[in-house]
């Protein structure tokens, strides 16, 4: 209906009033003074009743005009009331937008074609610790953000690729530094938008804080990959490491040992003292085989009283010679437990298995340091044998 009445054109509208008039008023008179004309002779009567119609003529007018130019006015300040109500309620709608980001409890902000910051809400400030003042169309919040350079450039690049190009991201992870020192892990949904007349007013952003799911996500994978008796890694972390590290030493032609460390009858120990001690025994165990091994190495528990150490990028002489050293090692330093008044004697038969002395490619080595270590204990414990000795002797035997 506006559309409407603003297409018309008030000069053609005016025109057709005033051709109707004249047309209307020219009819009038012409018509009512022959009319006189055919039925007043006396010529001073023709004049006085001429001046009447005159007179009625410009009262009638003067009513008709009264009542159009009201009708119009009235339809103009309804249209005045209605458009000032309209934009009341716009203007109000804008303030409950604006109101509706700020105070949001998710980061929004938008940017310019520009990459400038203009909207930066109160979340954004609580959680980057950084106020709008400083960062409106400033752009050292890209360094205080992302401090390393080459990070910085591949946010950068998905900022380009909304901005320049169009491209929607959804759930596109960052990990920012807010003005305390924290990192903080940033889920995105961003694209960009236009005015009503299709002009680009930029990108706006819209960030969840999901750094505690991130930290407690690590926790239990770190749980997860951990033994909870010895704090080593778990069978299924160390195959994970294993599968990790058998393949770095193909690509690149290193060689990789394995140790089967087992216990030697610890049965009994668990029968003599307790299983309470035995599991401190584990421990103890556990914690002198990880302060042996190198930052490299990785030591896990395979399951009961067996422990594997994976040793990168060392051959299977270093590897006899670190076992021998583990095994020398348990057996002249006996273990102290709570509960227990002597010194506990220990000692572990222990299996080595190198890539590539013992096999062509890395995958066996679990299998082949379970049977030199099975060797072991059938050699009479407390000693170790390397997959060579294991297959010399199935040769032998065969
Ligand atoms: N205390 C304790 N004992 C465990 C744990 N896991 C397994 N064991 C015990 O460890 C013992 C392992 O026995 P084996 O490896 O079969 O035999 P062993 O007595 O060590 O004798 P050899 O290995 O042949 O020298 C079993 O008695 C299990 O019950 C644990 O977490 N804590």
């Amino acid at each position: 209906m506006d559309n409407q009445q603003t297409s018309i054109d008030p000069v053609r509208q005016a025109a057709k009033v005033a051709i109707v008039y004249g047309v209307v008023a020219f009819l009038w008179i012409a018509l009512s003074d022959w009319l006189l004309q055919q039925w007043v002779a006396d010529p001073e009567r023709l004049t006085q009743l001429q001046t009447f119609k005159g007179w009625g003529f410009v009262i009638v007018t003067s009513l008709a005009l009264f009542a159009i130019m009201l009708h119009f006015l009235r339809i103009t300040a309804r249209h005045v009331r209605r458009q000032d109500e309209q934009s009341r309620q716009l203007h109000g709608l804008g303030q409950f937008r604006e109101s509706i980001i700020d105070n949001a409890s998710i980061w929004i902000n938008v940017l310019d074609p520009q990459s400038r910051i203009t909207v930066w809400n109160k979340a954004a400030e609580q959680i980057s610790g950084y106020r709008r003042e400083e960062v409106f169309d400033n752009p050292a919040i890209w360094e205080w953000l992302y401090p390393d350079p080459d990070y910085r450039q591949e946010v950068m690049t998905k900022v380009t690729d909304i901005l320049e190009r169009g491209a929607e991201v959804k759930d596109f992870e960052t990990c920012i530094r807010s003005r305390d020192g924290q990192e903080k892990f940033i889920s995105w949904n961003s694209r960009r938008f236009f005015d009503e007349n299709g002009h680009m007013i930029g990108s706006i952003a819209i960030g969840l804080d999901i750094t505690e799911r991130r930290e407690m996500e690590r926790e239990l994978a770190r749980l997860a990959a951990s033994d909870s008796l010895t704090g080593l890694a778990t069978r299924r972390e160390l195959e994970k490491r294993f599968q990790e590290e058998s393949a770095r030493s193909l690509r690149y032609q290193n060689p990789l040992s394995l140790l089967m460390v087992d216990v030697d009858n610890f049965k009994q120990i668990n029968d003599d003292f307790s299983h309470h001690v035995g599991d401190e025994v584990l421990r103890q165990l556990s914690g002198r085989l990880q302060r042996t091994v190198r930052e490299v190495d990785h030591i896990g528990r395979y399951g009961g009283d067996e422990l594997v150490i994976l040793l990168p990028e060392m051959d299977a002489p270093e590897a006899s010679a670190m076992a021998e050293r583990i095994r020398r090692s348990v057996e002249a330093d006996s273990l102290q437990c709570d509960g227990v008044d002597k010194p506990i004697k220990l000692t572990v038969s222990i299996g080595v298995a190198s890539y590539p002395t013992h096999e062509q490619s890395p995958d066996n080595l679990f299998g082949l340091a379970d049977r030199a270590m099975y060797l072991a204990k059938q050699s009479g414990r407390n000693c170790v044998r390397t997959a060579a000795d294991s297959q010399a002797q199935g040769n032998s035997e065969s």
